[in-house]
């Protein structure tokens, strides 16, 4: 048997959800955060400072557990920044970053932020194009394990259950076959959002998800994030103002201005904000 129909033969039996041997989860889950006072992530009197320029100055931010939080501001008003002080990519200059209200993020390292229970997804996908959707989820879900120990392993009969609701979810269960590298820019994006699911994130970090698409594309993507709220917590970067209404809804959505929060309410709030209006919405 060669190792791809081994594979095609794995997948056929996963589907089908026969017995399975005993793989584990690659990562810890995430136990013991703590998020008793309603909050999974705070954000203290940040500031980030490069060579004398403040990308952050003082930003505070708290956001609940299984809220769906967008984030709005205009070039350079330091979404990105606040993203990379978060997952640990940038260090804050001053001020505080609490996972719950035990982990303090800047402690911790970028895998060691990843394992507490922060997912991140960058705007350009990066998918195995080379393996199948369902093997990308397949190593998704075991992250730490090389790439031909977990083909090759059985999974549980939970974990195919799990890439199987995972690909339903994503409308990618009729391409759980093809290589990656053959979908749409879409589909691409929207596994690889399963793949960071795979690894259940307690807060989801999403930037620009929707650049590129398609507005099909884009309609479904915000389908899809409406699903995980209260699942998860997620924040979404997202410049396009039509998909954050869809997503919005009746959350909160904060406007970012030079490093700090300009405003926060509902959508209809902020676009109502004349501050709003002047430093973004009415360009
Ligand atoms: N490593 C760095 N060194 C110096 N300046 C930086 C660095 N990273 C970001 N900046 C600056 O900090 C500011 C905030 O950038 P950031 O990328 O966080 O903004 P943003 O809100 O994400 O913008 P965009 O919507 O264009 O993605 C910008 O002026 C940027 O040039």
């Amino acid at each position: 048997m060669t190792s791809q129909s081994a594979v095609i033969n794995h997948e056929d039996t996963l589907l089908e959800g026969s017995a399975g041997g005993e793989v584990s989860y690659g990562r810890p889950k995430h136990e013991g955060v703590d998020t008793t006072h309603g909050a999974i992530l705070y954000l203290e009197s940040i500031s980030v400072v490069f060579d004398g320029f403040k990308a952050l100055n003082n930003l505070s931010l708290d956001i609940g557990v299984g809220e769906l939080r967008c984030i709005i501001g205009p070039n350079g008003a330091g979404k990105t920044t606040m993203m990379d002080v978060i997952t640990g990519k940038t260090r804050a200059t001053s001020g505080s970053a609490f996972f719950g209200q035990n982990y303090d993020l800047s402690t911790l390292s970028e895998a060691q932020i990843a394992d507490a229970g922060i997912g991140r997804k960058f705007q350009r996908p990066t998918v195995f194009e080379h393996h199948t959707v369902f093997e990308n989820l397949e190593l998704a879900m075991k992250a730490n394990k090389g790439v031909q120990s977990t083909l090759f392993a059985r999974l549980k009969s939970a974990e195919r259950d799990k890439i199987a609701s995972t690909l339903e979810m994503l409308r990618l269960t009729s391409e759980h076959r093809r290589p990656a590298g053959l979908l749409s820019h879409g589909q691409k994006q929207w596994l690889e959002i399963g793949m960071l699911l795979m690894q259940e994130p307690l807060l989801l970090l999403l930037d620009e998800p929707v650049a590129g698409m398609t507005d099909a594309e884009t309609e479904r993507t915000g389908e899809l994030l409406n699903e995980l709220r209260g699942k998860h917590s997620l924040v979404v970067v997202e410049h396009d103002m039509d998909f954050v209404t869809q997503i919005a809804q009746g959350g909160k959505v904060t406007v970012l201005c030079e490093g700090s929060v300009l405003a926060e309410g509902t959508m209809q709030q902020v676009q109502e904000d004349p501050r709003v209006i002047e430093v973004y919405l009415g360009r």
